[in-house]
């Protein structure tokens, strides 16, 4: 994944400036002040938002022209999960995105059932999403892009609605992904074996590096 140039005007103001990145690594989290551009940042990534300058690539694909491949290949676990859970019955919600793929009925229930094994939620299948505790949604809507086997997955911010016991679930869900994951945080304790970690500051990557450091340097200018 690479951005090149990248900028992005909201509002008449610049969000985002003269970013060039190349995201390839296993593990990346995003974190900074409020407002600092996070969120603006991974939105660009499968085409949520285009830049207002500079392009925005997933292998040789370009977001602003193949957006919808590009979701195929990225996917994108919000905050709340609300905001993507669509069908009534978790199955059919695992089942939902995957149809739309057009594969085979034989092929969808495989898929549902093996990633709801692997997150160890097969006892949610048959419930209703509406009646489902916060923590039991978020572990949903990540099976549920987890079904499309996306090669990068996005979160913004996946642990603000959980308690301390469902982050630490979420947490090891994110570790166990063979898939790049791709995360925003405030939670530092999330990132602690991460890769590498982007520090946004004022629509900038302040540092880019490992984990301690980034810490340390976050501290720095949060105070
Ligand atoms: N739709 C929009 N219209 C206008 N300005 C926007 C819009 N979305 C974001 N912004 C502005 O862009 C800047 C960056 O916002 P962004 O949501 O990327 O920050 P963030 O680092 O994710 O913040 P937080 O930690 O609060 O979620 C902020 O100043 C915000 O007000």
């Amino acid at each position: 994944m690479r951005l090149t140039g990248v900028s992005v005007i909201r509002e008449g103001q610049e969000v985002l400036r003269s970013l060039d990145l190349r995201l390839n690594d296993h593990r990346i989290a995003v974190i900074g002040l409020n407002g600092s551009g996070k969120s603006t940042l991974v939105r660009l990534l499968n085409g949520l938002l285009l830049p207002t300058r500079g392009t925005v690539q997933v292998g040789e694909l370009t977001t602003a022209k193949d957006a919808k491949r590009i979701r195929r290949q990225v996917g994108f676990v919000f905050q709340n999960p609300e905001n993507q859970i669509v069908m009534p019955l978790v199955a059919e919600d695992l089942a939902f995105g995957a149809k739309n793929l057009g594969l085979s009925g034989t092929e969808i229930a495989a898929r549902v059932d093996g990633i709801l094994d692997r997150l160890g939620i097969t006892h949610l299948r048959d419930r209703e999403c509406y009646a489902l505790s916060g923590g039991e949604k978020q572990m949903v809507a990540l099976a549920s892009v987890l079904v499309m086997k996306p090669s990068t997955i996005v979160f913004d911010e996946p642990t603000t609605m959980l308690d301390r016991r469902n982050r630490r679930r979420l947490q090891a869900a994110i570790t166990d992904l063979d898939q790049r994951a791709i995360v925003v945080t405030h939670d530092l304790e999330l990132i602690d074996n991460f890769q590498r970690v982007l520090v946004m500051h004022n629509g900038r990557v302040a540092f880019d590096g490992a984990p301690g450091a980034a810490a340390e340097f976050y501290r720095g200018i949060s105070d």
